[in-house]
Order: C-alpha cells, then structure tokens, then sequence
C-alpha cells in the first residue's frame, strides 16, 4: 500500500519514534497503517508522520511506531531548513516520548572506521545560531538543562542491542562526541583537524536543535549514528555526497537490523515507563523564568499545545 492510500488518523498512542535521516527515508521493513498529515503552531514537520506497528516480543501486542523522514521524503530539507520545531511538535502532539533518532556522519577518529555505529554520549554545538532551536521565546521562558543530551536509559538498551549484533557486521562504539557543524558544505581540512584536537569522534550537521528540542518537549532522546565517511582530515580522500551515501547503501541492511533490535527490545512491557519518559515528565513546569504578568498570550497559546494542562 502506498502512504498516500493509507488512513489519515490513528486511535493508538505512539510512545516511540524513530527519525531518519539521509538514505533511511522510510521504515521499509515496517507496515505502516496510517500516515498523519500534522500541522503545528511551528508549521509543518518535514514529512507526513508514518505509523507501523512493531509486535512486542514478549506479549506480541503491536507497538505502534511512529517515522519521520528528516529532511524530507525527497530529502529536499538542507540542514539548516529542517523544521525541527515542527518535527518535535508533531511528534509529541501524537504522544511520542522517545526518540531514535539515526543519522550519516564523518568520523573523525581512526578507530570509527566508515559503516561503524557509535551511539554518541555528547554533543558540541557549531551550528551557527540561524537554526530556530527553542520552544521557549516571545514572551514565555524556560531554561532545560541539557549537560547530558542524550537519554541515559534508553541509550543503555540502544547500546546492549547494538552489541547482540556484533559480528554479524555490525561494530558498534559505545560512547563518543557528535559534532554538530552548520553546513550544507562540508569542513575545511583545518576545521575538521580543530575538532580531533576537540575531542570529537563524528560530524554531523542535524544533532541539533533536535536534540535540544526533544529535551524541551520532555522526551527521552538518543541519536545512532553511522559513520559513511573520514570527513578530509585523512587521507584516504575527503568525504563527498557520493561516498556518504555509498556507504549508507552498502550498510543499509544493518541500520534497519538495528533499528529493528531496538524496537524489539523497546516494545517489550518492562521498558512501558521508559519509553512514556515517566523520568521527564512535568519537568518543564518547574524552569520557567518568566512572571505571569510577562508571559504573552501568543506563548501562551503556543505552550498550551505543546503541554495540555501544564500551564493554564
Ligand atoms: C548527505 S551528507 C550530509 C548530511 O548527512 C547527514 O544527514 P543526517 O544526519 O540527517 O543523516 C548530515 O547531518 C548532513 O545533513
Ligand atoms: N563528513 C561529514 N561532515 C558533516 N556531516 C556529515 N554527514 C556525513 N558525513 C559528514
């Protein structure tokens, strides 16, 4: 069935989404049941929302699974075009709390060699600030931490899955620094020299805002990434559009066994509080900063959907 003749509404409630990124456009092991066309108080997401039901290993009850395509379906959003507002807003207005969030990165250490996975613990930013990457503006502010971007807990089941299929071409590295440049063009040899002297293991240009809006919006977030390239700091050749998504072909059939792991071991009942954030919920009613009588209307109304209930 294409997504175009599918149902246009779904009475489950997706707690787990995966977002794809550059050469995984659709879940297309997965059967989707309906596709969501959403509009948010942002606009609207990148793509139409699919919903695939993944049956739980252990009850066999299907697990509705939400997917959205990053940069589009046509992968005609730019980096810095991406609403990442919109994808975040769509996905929590639907009841989703946790991301799997996959992404095409340069590796910028020997060791991750390309068609490796990393599960990143840390983030350093060098977007350049012309990304819309906060929910909290224009008269209602919040401040959320964000020293850990990514989601402890569901990090640790990400990992132990990655490993069940190691040597089976799977390598998986359990840790490591995402940078996040702006592009759309690719670093400088100089740049990509700065952020081995930095620390950085991978590169690439969509971690954030998303990273940072998920944990806006209260849900458990961790980006897998795969390396397609050694960026231009080595010298094997500097990384191209046509290495990156060689890489991500050749290695295809591996990212959809792992996102097929992960959803096996997310579905499963004892990781239900995990997966509905039970650890974040409510935070955000405790870090705002801004006064009843400074909080604008528009904000208001713009927070009301993001969070029914949390601050009327
Ligand atoms: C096509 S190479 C650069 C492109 O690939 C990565 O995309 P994604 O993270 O969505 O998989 C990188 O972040 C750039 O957007
Ligand atoms: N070398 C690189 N730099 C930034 N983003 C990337 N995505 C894939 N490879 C990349």
């Amino acid at each position: 069935m294409s997504s175009t003749d599918l149902p246009t509404t779904y009475n489950g409630t997706p707690r787990i989404a995966v977002i794809g990124g550059t050469g995984l456009e659709s879940l297309e092991n997965f059967h989707p049941v309906a596709c969501l066309d959403i509009d948010t108080p942002w606009g609207k997401p990148s793509s139409p929302v699919t919903i695939s039901e993944h049956p739980s290993p252990t009850t066999g009850k299907p697990t509705p699974v939400a997917f959205l395509a990053r940069h589009g379906v046509h992968h005609q959003f730019a980096p810095h075009e991406v609403p990442a507002r919109a994808n975040i807003a769509a996905l929590r207005s639907i009841g989703v709390r946790c991301v799997i969030a996959f992404s095409a990165a340069g590796s910028l250490q020997e060791a991750v060699k390309p068609r490796d996975f990393v599960v990143p613990d840390q983030v350093i930013d060098r977007t350049k600030g012309i990304r819309p990457f906060t929910f909290f503006e224009g008269g209602f502010v919040c401040h959320v931490p964000f020293a850990d971007p990514f989601d402890a807990g569901v990090g640790k089941v990400v990992r132990k899955c990655g490993h069940s299929l190691e040597g089976e071409g799977v390598t998986l590295h359990d840790q490591g620094t995402v940078i996040c440049m702006e592009g759309p063009q690719f670093s400088t040899r100089a740049e990509s020299n700065m952020y081995r002297l930095w620390g950085g293991t991978v590169i690439n240009m969509s971690v954030l805002p998303e990273a940072k809006l998920a944990a806006e919006a209260e849900m458990a977030y961790q980006m897998v990434v795969m390396s397609t390239d050694y960026d231009c700091w080595h010298d094997s050749g500097d990384v191209s559009v046509e290495m990156v998504m060689g890489h991500m072909k050749a290695n295809a059939i591996n990212a959809r066994r792992f996102i097929g792991a992960v959803l096996d071991e997310l579905s499963r009942e004892e990781h239900a509080d995990l997966v509905a954030a039970k650890h974040l919920e409510g935070g955000r009613k405790f870090g705002v900063s801004t006064h009843q009588g400074g909080k604008s209307s528009e904000a208001l109304k713009k927070m009301d959907w993001l969070f029914p209930g949390y601050f009327s």
